[in-house]
């Protein structure tokens, strides 16, 4: 088995710490996942046989339902899994109802399925190797990516409960390719991999090739630059952390004079880092610039840049970062502002609480002072959008306001008290 040493040494390491987990592997029935769950097994023996702990192999495959070939596929992944006695699972996904496009809806459908599988700790693998590090660089390139999107894909990261590892992403194309000649391992050939109109086939079968005659060993010196992109990409993201915490530690609120006196770049940088915190994707690099242009004009003037999934918007000095939800989930926002905040009456009596919307001349009464919210709401500096979100708390059957809860701030009611706050300001009397 002449040059398959890397590859032990890889899976054997890659193995080593699993403890009791599962570790799960991601079958598509390609070459590149039939040679991980070889390679896979193989390390699984050598580490038993030595005697050394090992986690219990598992194999998915998830069913997109989309071509043709589909069946194919499971049942090919059927047979190589009951012909190596490796427990198989499959999970069949619906991604005919999308608004993405058929890949974008499969993919999402796949991860969702290995989130569902992953306990606690557990891992799982995917077969990601050198050439697909090498194309998926240039693909974000040829879209004019930054550091962080030509990092590439990382070798490991958290999903879900457990992890997702890439262990073959040091091992070229051609590798796997002579190995399973040489093994006499079968895979089923995807058709949709040769045609031409999707950029990934096009880089992969014309790009790259003729990289590597004109440069040999072009992919795996672009799959270096990724690596080495993604610890500088790592590093802004601690530069940039820092920043978020001299402005005062919150994603959601920047205060717009010291974003400025940041400087174009740093301040595009923090905007950036500051979105990833709270899960909103960032605006292409034309729109982040305009939003900070606009900040730097007239004050007075209320700044809305949206972009897909993302708003900002200036308010009192302010820059205000969030989701572009169009709706949202009322029950669900409900109830997580109760979970964050947790209104109790001061007694400490158990009461059944219910939050509803803002109607028109609510009061809460604060300090010994029955207040207006409406009144309260402008002294306390609560951006306008953001008023019609928060929470009413009544006692259940009550007419009378026991709590209001935002996402930064809440107010309780004389007589009442938080019983935990998520790190935000707290005002009112408890
Ligand atoms: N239908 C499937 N069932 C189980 N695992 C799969 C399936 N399709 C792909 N995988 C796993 O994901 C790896 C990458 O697959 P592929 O290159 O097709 O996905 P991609 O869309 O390019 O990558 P990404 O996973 O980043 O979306 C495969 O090597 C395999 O481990």
């Amino acid at each position: 088995m002449a040059g398959a040493d890397g590859e032990r040494l890889t899976l054997d390491a890659a193995m080593a710490g699993a403890g009791s987990a599962k570790l799960w592997l991601a079958l598509s029935g390609g070459l590149d996942s039939v040679c991980l769950l070889h390679l896979a097994i193989e390390a699984h023996a050598r580490r038993r046989l030595a005697g050394e702990p090992v986690p219990s192999l598992h194999v998915i495959h998830v069913n997109h339902q989309l071509q043709e070939d589909a069946q194919r596929f499971e049942h090919f992944c059927r047979e190589l899994c009951a012909a190596l006695e490796v427990p198989l699972e499959v999970r069949s996904v619906d991604c005919l109802d999308h608004r993405m496009g058929p890949e974008a809806a499969a993919r999402e459908a796949r991860y969702r399925c290995f989130c569902a599988v992953l306990d606690e700790g557990d891992r799982l693998w995917l077969a990601h190797h050198r050439n697909d590090q090498a194309e998926t660089f240039l693909l974000r390139a040829l879209r004019g990516a930054g550091v962080s999107g030509l990092g590439g894909m990382p070798a490991a990261r958290r999903l879900g409960r457990g992890w997702l590892e890439r262990p073959l992403l040091g091992i070229g194309r051609d590798r796997l390719e002579r190995l399973a000649g040489d093994r006499g391992w079968c895979w089923v050939e995807d058709t949709t991999n040769l045609e031409l109109r999707y950029a990934r086939n096009r880089l992969r079968h014309t790009v790259v090739p003729a990289l590597e005659t004109g440069w040999p060993g072009a992919a795996a010196r672009l799959a270096e630059t990724a690596e080495r992109l993604s610890e500088s990409a790592r590093l802004l993201e601690l530069f940039a952390a820092e920043d978020l915490v001299r402005l005062g530690a919150d994603p959601t609120r920047l205060d717009c004079a010291s974003l400025l006196a940041l400087g174009e770049a740093r301040a595009a940088l923090l905007i950036r880092h500051a979105l990833g915190r709270i899960d909103v994707p960032a605006p292409p690099r034309a729109r982040l610039l305009e939003l900070l242009a606009q900040l730097g004009a007239a004050e007075d003037r209320l700044v809305e840049v949206r972009w897909p999934g993302g708003v900002a918007r200036r308010w009192r000095r302010a820059l205000y970062l969030g989701s572009d939800a169009l709706e949202l989930d009322w029950p669900a926002w409900v109830a997580a502002r109760l979970a964050q905040w947790q209104p109790v009456p001061k007694d400490g009596q158990r009461v059944a609480l219910e939050g509803g919307k803002r109607c028109a001349g609510e009061r809460l009464r604060l300090g010994g002072m029955s207040r207006r919210l409406k009144t309260l709401f402008q002294e306390s500096g609560v951006p306008p959008w953001e008023r019609d979100n928060l929470v009413l708390v009544r006692q259940s059957g009550s007419a009378s306001l026991v709590a209001v809860l935002g996402e930064r701030q809440a107010w309780v009611a004389d007589g009442w008290r938080l019983a935990r706050h998520g790190g935000a300001i707290v005002r009112g009397e408890y």
